[in-house]
This record gives C-alpha cells, sequence and structure tokens, in this order.
C-alpha cells in the first residue's frame, strides 16, 4: 500500500469503530473501501473483520478488474468486494464506500416503507435513497444492482441486508451513512405518530441542492 492509501485507510478505520459504536453494524457485518481519487485500486476490509478491530493488516488492495494484489498480506478481500468495484466502476467520482447495517433502514424497507427524509442534513447529505431486492452477498446481483442504484443515488438500501452510502471521500460517504439511517429512525417515529406523510419542505429542496 503506498502512503496516500495508507493514509485513508487509517482514517476509514476510525469510521469503522464509531459506526460500531453507533450500532451500524455487528460483530463482522459490514465493510469499508477506499482509493486514492483517480487511482485504478481500492483498499477493501477483509472478509469476517470486525469493523471496530480495523489494522492495516486487515485490508486487501483489489484493482478496479477484481484482482487481488498478494503483495501486501493475506487478507482475503470482503465477501462483497465487487459490490466496492462495481460502483467504483459506476462512480469515477466516488473514492469511499461504507456498507453497514442500518437497523431503521434495513426495518423500514422490509415493511415496505419509503425512508423520509426530514431535516436539513438529511435533504442535504442523503437527497435521495436507491433500492435492491434481496440478493445474497457477494453475489454477481447485488454488485452490479447496487451498482446501477449508485449510478443516480448516493444512499442504497440493499433488501433485507443493510446500505450502502458513497462518497468522493470518507467524511462525506460516513455523513451519508448516518444522516440516512437517523432519516429511517425519525420516519419509524414518526409512523408510531401516526404521521405518514410528512417530510422537508419540497419548497426548500432546489435552493438546498443548489447552494
Ligand atoms: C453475512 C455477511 O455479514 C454479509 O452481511 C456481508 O454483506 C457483510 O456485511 C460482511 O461481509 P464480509 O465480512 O465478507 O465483509
Amino acid at each position: 500500500m503506498n502512503d496516500q492509501l495508507l493514509k485513508l485507510v487509517s482514517e476509514l478505520s476510525r469510521i469503522g469503530q464509531d459506526a460500531v459504536q453507533k450500532g451500524l453494524a455487528l460483530a463482522s457485518g459490514g465493510n469499508l473501501s477506499v482509493r486514492v481519487p483517480g487511482a485504478d485500486e481500492f483498499a477493501v476490509t477483509g472478509a469476517g473483520t470486525f469493523l471496530d478491530r480495523l489494522t492495516v493488516d486487515t485490508y486487501a488492495v483489489v484493482d478496479l478488474e477484481g484482482n487481488v494484489s498478494d503483495d501486501e498480506s493475506s487478507t482475503r478481500p470482503s465477501s462483497e468486494w465487487k459490490l466496492h468495484q462495481r460502483t467504483y466502476q459506476a462512480r469515477p467520482d466516488v473514492n469511499c464506500i461504507i456498507h453497514l447495517h442500518p437497523q431503521y433502514a434495513v426495518l423500514l424497507d422490509a415493511l415496505g416503507h419509503r425512508v423520509r427524509l426530514f431535516t436539513l442534513d438529511h435533504a442535504f447529505y442523503v437527497k435521495s435513497i436507491g433500492r435492491t431486492d434481496f440478493y445474497p452477498n457477494g453475489s454477481e446481483e447485488l454488485a452490479d444492482t447496487a451498482a446501477t442504484q449508485a449510478a443516480s443515488h448516493n444512499c442504497i438500501i440493499m433488501g433485507h441486508h443493510g446500505s450502502s452510502a458513497i462518497g468522493p471521500d470518507i467524511e462525506m460517504a460516513y455523513r451519508r451513512a448516518v444522516n440516512m439511517e437517523q432519516a429511517a429512525e425519525a420516519t419509524y417515529r414518526a409512523l408510531l405518530l401516526g404521521d405518514t406523510d410528512s417530510e422537508f419542505p419540497r419548497a426548500h429542496w432546489e435552493e438546498l441542492h443548489h447552494a
């Protein structure tokens, strides 16, 4: 791993810790990846790794063709490496992918409810949410469907499974991931209160995204 990628990996490892503290992934659930902007390879967490126990040795380096670099360590890449690879192929502007298991977002989606955006930050960071049906982890179908959704959404709910949040850098991808789950929790509470349609005012939507 070159120095630039090493620096990004240590920043990403801190995000993994935070995500676990927030309950967005349990045990070895979830996987994270990052690349140096413009690079044709990315570092992805290893299969079965706990996101709050990441070190440089728990990452694998994979190129955009799917070749795993074997000169660094014997770490096997996440079972979801194709999800990361296909998303980077679909979005050259994206340099970080955060796959977590946020419970409110997944539950609402499984029950057929749309996650609504209520606050300025939900609307600004999340903007829109794509979704996929359930496909097994590591499958071509999951990787391809999520990458197709990523062409028009920065946040995706993977049915009965988890989420994928993407961004030009680690901070933006994580802001999107946590705001999507906060919006999902707010939607859940709104439904408990009997509200089925409130959300961030459309009148302010345009100015928000063209500011
Ligand atoms: C069954 C896995 O936990 C699945 O949910 C996968 O998507 C995941 O989050 C972690 O898989 P890896 O440890 O292979 O990254």
